[in-house]
């Protein structure tokens, strides 16, 4: 399957639908993924080990749209208590299908040898930050953006517990905005978490995360059409 290039422009948000199954990867019917969404995300911690192993590939069904491939490490999220060398191994094998790939700032030193191999096959990589439990202060998502920009990724993206902050949303709306020269994802997770993304969108969060199939891959995530509608009509307005 040919490798979509893909490239991150600041402040234009895509959609990013997410499979949190592996029914719903294999099953979902093909132009609703085309009307939903301008990016696969394939979370290979989420699916069962055989549909991620197998020769027939479940993700070529989407062939023609850029894929982004996730290993998440137990620590931000992810299924199964995966070291590096699992997660690595995991997106070793689907380089060739990589347009985009995702790898947790806590984890560049420890990728290292992957981030190379990425490099090396020209497929960008986003620096990403999740914390399931409040918001961090500005300073340490910045310092996260840095590292992130630093180590070469292509952009950073945070996820955050927005309980029912709204205080929260202010500042959080004002990092997206100030962040016009490096491309920034920033989404809520929560009650808070579909509000929250379509402002992010419209402020320019570059990608912005629903759902595919049946299971959300984030607490509050809308599914990925509902945003696409939503952060279409927010343009509008
Ligand atoms: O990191 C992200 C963002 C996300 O956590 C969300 O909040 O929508 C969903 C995950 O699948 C993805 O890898």
């Amino acid at each position: 399957m040919p490798r979509v290039p893909f490239v991150l422009q600041p402040g234009v948000p895509l959609v990013v639908g997410s499979f949190g199954d592996s029914k719903s990867l294999a099953s979902i019917p093909l132009d609703l993924v085309h009307s939903s969404c301008d990016l696969v995300e394939i979370r290979l911690d989420l699916l069962d080990s055989e549909s991620i192993s197998s020769e027939d590939r479940p993700w070529h069904r989407f062939a023609g749209m850029p894929l982004l491939f996730t290993a998440r490490r137990a620590s931000e999220g992810g299924a199964g208590e995966l070291d590096a060398e699992a997660r690595m191994a995991m997106i070793r094998s689907v380089i060739e299908d990589a347009s985009l790939v995702d790898i947790e700032v806590a984890s560049i030193s420890e990728m290292q040898p992957v981030i190379d191999d990425l490099k090396k096959a020209g497929v960008p990589w986003i620096g990403s930050f999740h914390d399931f439990f409040q918001v961090p202060a500005t300073d340490l998502l910045s310092a996260k953006r840095m590292a992130a920009r630093n180590a070469g990724a292509a952009a950073f993206k945070a996820a955050v517990e927005l309980g029912w902050e709204m205080d929260q949303l202010a500042p959080l709306a004002r990092f997206v905005q100030k962040s016009s020269d490096y491309p920034v994802s920033l989404m809520g997770m929560g009650p808070l978490a579909p509000v929250s993304r379509v402002l992010f969108a419209q402020l320019g969060s570059v990608l912005n995360y629903g759902y595919l199939g049946d299971t959300p891959t984030a607490p509050g995530q809308w599914s990925a059409k509902q945003l696409k509608e939503a952060i279409e009509g927010s343009r509008k307005a």
